[in-house]
């Protein structure tokens, strides 16, 4: 663990069964495929010996279809469900050692979350809605309502105050629920599919939403999503599941250029690969033949971003970080990602 590192997770494990815990020590059970597993021992390992470290201030999405595993993995970090095996490091807490009142104070202190069904309470205002965590903490009136009052600006929100969760359409609802996560600063904010009962434009809005306030407070993020485009937009890194095992975690680009396995391939299959794909994953190396005196990119821009300058300059574009030249790239390189989409695959 470094001072880099908010969330540790060390070979984890989720079952769900009389023998649960059996199942991370015996060598045996933990190869059985979860199909076997079920029928061996009537055990489902939700979560199979999973590890990844979140770095602060990182959006960390995890990803895969229903039933991957990626809620009970995310409930473990906080322990609403209580994992079977491995390690949760905190910022350098363990935190499955934690009794209940330590429990309770990371979960008022430390973590928020927002849900796809909002979690608001009917009976009451937006305003005492986004208060909530702040009362249940104690703070004192004045100061929750001021408070609430910030966030409820910094989402958008004013002039809703007085209003009732009913009156709000699902996206205000759920703009709700943000304010609520904010409120009490959190250091890590966790997000189970907030956005997936909303319709196609709204949840494009709430997206939008969820990048500008990352960038206005940098909190850290955990985020599950079965959307890949959504994970593509919001996410530093993306955690692919596959029946409770990690199957790849990366950047978009690396999943897009170098996916794991077949799973991740069918994954990003449709990506439009030119806006996600780096110069890194298209550069060549220079040729004897080539002239070296065309324009300069970083390895880091993104194909779509590069298919001006590449297509104008008459000499291969230098691929350049810090003074090295890493590769080259010309209109051949770059219409093939442009053109073709499983060219780099
Ligand atoms: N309380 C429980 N008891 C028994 N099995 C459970 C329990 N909770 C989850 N599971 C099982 O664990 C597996 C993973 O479920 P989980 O909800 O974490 O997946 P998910 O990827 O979040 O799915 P979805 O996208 O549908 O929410 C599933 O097979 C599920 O049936």
């Amino acid at each position: 663990m470094t001072t880099e590192t908010v969330i540790s997770v060390r070979d984890l494990w989720k079952v769900f069964g009389h023998k649960a815990e059996q199942v991370p020590r015996s060598e045996e059970l933990k190869a059985l495929s979860r199909r076997e597993l079920i029928e061996k021992t009537g055990c489902t390992a939700a979560v199979r010996e999973v590890s990844f470290d979140v770095a602060p201030g990182e959006v960390f999405v995890v990803m895969g279809l229903s039933g991957s595993g990626k809620s009970t993995l995310v409930r473990c970090l906080t322990r609403l469900v209580e994992p079977t095996a491995g390690q949760v490091v905190f910022e350098g807490e363990d935190i499955l050692g934690a009794g209940r009142r330590r429990l309770r104070d990371l979960r008022r202190h430390k973590f928020s979350m927002v849900f796809q069904n909002f979690g608001l309470l009917p009976y009451r205002q937006v305003i005492d809605n986004v208060a909530y965590g702040l009362e249940i903490r104690g703070t004192s009136k004045a100061e929750r309502l001021r408070r609430a009052r910030e966030v409820i600006d910094l989402v958008g929100l004013e002039g809703y105050e007085h209003s009732f969760p009913d009156q709000l359409s699902g996206g205000m609802q759920q703009r709700v629920g943000l304010a609520r996560a904010l409120a009490v600063d959190p250091d890590v904010l966790y997000f189970d599919e907030p956005f997936s009962a909303l319709d196609p434009l709204i949840r494009r809005d709430m997206q939008n939403e969820v990048i500008r306030l990352h960038r206005e407070v940098g909190k850290t993020m955990v985020f599950i999503t079965h959307d890949l485009s959504e994970a593509l937009r919001l996410g530093d890194r993306i955690l692919i599941m596959r029946d409770g095992r990690q199957v790849q975690c990366g950047t978009g680009d690396e999943l897009v250029g170098a996916p794991a396995d077949d799973y991740v391939r069918d994954f990003v299959r449709d990506v439009p690969r030119a806006s996600v794909l780096t110069l890194r994953w298209v550069m060549r190396q220079p040729r004897p033949d080539d002239v070296l005196d065309g324009p300069e990119l970083g390895p880091d821009v993104v194909v779509r971003d590069a298919v001006r300058t590449v297509l104008a300059a008459d000499r291969p574009v230098k691929v350049v970080k810090d003074g090295t030249l890493l590769g080259v790239v010309t209109a051949e390189e770059i219409l093939t990602v442009v053109t073709d989409v499983e060219a780099v695959a």
